[in-house]
């Protein structure tokens, strides 16, 4: 069972590491921070504490003990001393992983628990690049990780069962929702239902039914906002199971089952339009309006999530 006292090491400091580091910190943790960029250090100087204004707002308080404290690190050795858990953060990509696993290798006793943040990647096959698997596991947080609550558990086919039971208890401690994927497939749980979404939408627009505006109006304010409250097994409960029947029977074969990526994707990717990161994706971006679509989006999103527990509205 993890305590207050859990050393963890979190390397990879960009969209997601800070707010993970936050969230950690908060639960009491200590947490060294490591990127091999330093301006991802720097910027994360300031992103914890962002992440952290956002917990208060969260209602989220530290344990008796108090917040924990956050170094930063420009070497890994410095990072992963003494940490009993470390979250790798790093790009999707699975030589880049396997490059941090290696160089984690030396530096870790056998007994210490590396959790991939890995979107997809299966476990198992991260498990192939670190001594004693049995230690490595999933731990797929989602963006902004300091606001979202729910965390997948991700076991790979070497990963002991002590590992699952500690991630979970861990996850449990900073009051979040561990969700045990049980089995190690490709995009684990969450974001096989994501892709399948965004690749229907991406067709959707694709295709001209509908524009880019109009697609987000439509999920955000239509099934976005209910699944919030109905998960997709209640969902089928709710309009009836004959509903989904009939309409399967047509639609299932109507929709996209693109085995590759879509050129309105790769054709933005490829002219170094990858959203937010790069100031323009599908969308364009000002610096001030980054700022401020941020802001709003983690207010909305504390304001909901609030309401979702019963504790506004
Ligand atoms: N962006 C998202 O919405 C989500 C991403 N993830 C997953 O989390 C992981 C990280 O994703 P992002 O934070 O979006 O990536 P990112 O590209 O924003 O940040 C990755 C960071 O890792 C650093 N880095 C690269 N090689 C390194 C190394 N060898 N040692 C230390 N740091 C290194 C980079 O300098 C960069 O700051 C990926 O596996 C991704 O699939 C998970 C949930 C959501
Ligand atoms: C587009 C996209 N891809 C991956 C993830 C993830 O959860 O790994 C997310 C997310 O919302 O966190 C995402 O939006």
């Amino acid at each position: 069972m993890p305590d207050a006292r859990l050393h963890v090491a979190v390397i990879g400091l960009g969209t997601m590491g800070p707010g993970i580091a936050a969230t950690l910190a908060r639960g009491g943790m200590g947490v060294r921070v490591h990127d091999t960029v330093p301006a991802a250090i720097e910027r994360a100087r300031a992103a914890i504490p962002q992440a952290g204004s956002v917990l208060d707002r969260l209602g989220i308080a530290p344990p008796d003990s108090g917040e924990g404290a956050v170094s930063f690190h420009e070497d890994l050795e410095s990072a992963v001393a003494g940490a009993g858990l470390v979250i790798e953060n790093v790009p999707e990509k699975v030589e880049v992983k396997a490059a941090v696993y290696r160089a984690l290798d030396p530096l870790l006793p056998a007994e210490t628990i590396v959790a991939s943040d890995t979107s997809g990647i299966p476990i198992t096959t991260l498990q192939g690049f670190l001594s004693h698997p049995e230690r490595l596991i999933g731990m797929h947080w989602s963006n902004p990780p300091h606001i979202i609550p729910m965390i997948e558990v991700i076991a790979g086919r070497h990963t002991a069962p002590a590992t699952v039971s500690f991630i979970a208890d861990l996850v449990r401690s900073l009051k979040l929702l561990p969700v045990v994927v049980k089995k190690d497939v490709p995009g684990f749980v969450e974001n096989r239902i994501l892709y399948a979404l965004l690749r229907e939408a991406i067709d959707l627009v694709d295709q001209g039914v509908i524009d880019e505006e109009g697609m987000d109006t439509c999920v955000s304010w239509g099934i976005g906002y209910k699944l919030a409250v109905v998960g997709p097994m209640r969902l089928l409960d709710m309009a009836g199971l004959d509903i989904y029947q009939s309409v399967a029977s047509f639609l299932n074969a109507d929709l996209s089952d693109r085995k590759d990526v879509a050129g309105y994707v790769t054709e933005r990717a490829r002219a170094g339009k990858l959203g937010i990161k790069s100031g323009e994706g599908i969308f364009p971006y000002t610096p001030e309006q980054i700022r401020e679509l941020q802001a709003e989006r983690a207010r909305q999103l504390v304001a909901v999530r609030r309401i979702l527990e019963g504790r506004d509205g």
